[in-house]
């Protein structure tokens, strides 16, 4: 059986906007594999996975996420990051697969205040950030044949992100206090979804690292209460600095990236962060 496309850690919230576009664009030689039916740890459950499907493309969307978490589990958080994406780039070589990949804006330090590009030095200052840029790192040598998308502050009607959070506290308290000295851009899974499934439909062979989020920029101060305006919440809402929110793990202050390589060279349209959180704000509504 030939099934053209795979997607790893299909259940998390990137896997279900995939669904969700995989659907809405008719595209059917699509399989999505929850932790549960490929961990990707689990070489020989992989290697079973591959020969039976001989993918043309996988897409992973697995990962450790728990940011601060991660400060105290680096073992796991470093299995799942690095040795998990190192065992699927293996076995694309091996198999002639085009690889995928979702990595993050947590790579970089953010002290900068210029929108950073694809050859900006990456320099994490967290274990997630770390475990994330040592996962790009091992798909080089096993395989060219790789689209690396780093991405910034995911969020979307499925699974757990910043606005779900915001609309749950937002109900339940008359006040939020949010970070201001924390710059960068939020982004649509759907989004993201959309433009994973364009590299794949457009044949891309335009391998290597892009940048992928929405337009603009914003804070998450400025972003929380977008959302509470959005979903007609009178939450107060206060701007705080990264010092008076203390956290295990070390946040990068400017974190804006420069997506003019993903538009030239893919071909992608990107909405602006507003126009984006307006639709999921109005599915969110329909599922009230
Ligand atoms: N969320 C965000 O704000 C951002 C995310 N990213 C990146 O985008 C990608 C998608 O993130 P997102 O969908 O939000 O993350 P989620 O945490 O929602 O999804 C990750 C999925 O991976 C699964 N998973 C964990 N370990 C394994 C494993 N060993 N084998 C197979 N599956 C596993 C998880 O399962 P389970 O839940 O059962 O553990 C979960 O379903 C990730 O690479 C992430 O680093 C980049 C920037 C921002
Ligand atoms: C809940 C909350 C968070 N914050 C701050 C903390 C943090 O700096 C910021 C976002 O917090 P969260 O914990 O929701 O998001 P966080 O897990 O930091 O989000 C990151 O996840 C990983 C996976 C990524 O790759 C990043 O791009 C980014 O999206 O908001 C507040 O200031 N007030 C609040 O009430």
């Amino acid at each position: 059986m030939s099934s053209s496309i795979l997607v790893f850690g299909g259940a998390g919230q990137l896997g279900q906007c995939l669904q969700y576009v995989a659907t809405q664009r008719g595209i059917s030689n699509i399989v999505f594999l929850p932790e549960e039916q490929a961990n990707i740890l689990n070489t020989e459950t992989l290697r079973a996975v591959f020969a039976q499907h001989r993918p043309a493309y996988i897409i992973n969307c697995a990962a450790y996420t728990a940011v601060d978490k991660a400060e105290d589990e680096v073992d796991i958080a470093r299995r799942v990051n690095r040795d998990g994406v190192e065992n699927l780039a293996r076995l694309c070589g091996e198999f002639h697969t085009t690889l995928l990949h979702v990595s993050t804006d947590f790579v970089f330090a953010g002290t900068g205040n210029q929108p950073l590009t694809e050859t900006d030095p990456a320099e994490p200052i967290s274990v997630y950030g770390l475990t994330k840029l040592e996962g790009e790192q091992v798909i080089l040598p096993h395989t060219s044949q790789y689209f690396i998308l780093r991405t910034s502050w995911l969020y979307s009607e499925y699974a757990n992100n910043f606005v779900k959070t915001m609309l749950r506290f937002g109900k339940e308290r008359e006040e939020m206090r949010v970070i201001w000295d924390q710059l960068g851009t939020p982004t649509y899974a759907i989004d993201l979804a959309g433009a994973l499934l364009h590299i794949i439909q457009t044949g891309s062979t335009e391998y290597g690292i892009y940048h992928y989020s929405n337009e603009g920029v914003t804070s998450w101060y400025d972003f929380a209460v977008a959302v509470f305006e959005l979903g007609g919440l009178p939450t107060r809402t206060v701007p705080i600095r990264t010092a008076e929110y203390p956290t295990k793990a070390n946040r990068p202050a400017f974190s804006v990236m420069d997506k003019t390589k993903a538009k030239t060279t893919l071909g992608l349209t990107i909405p602006h962060w507003r126009e984006s959180l307006k639709v999921c704000m109005a599915r969110l509504g329909e599922q009230c």
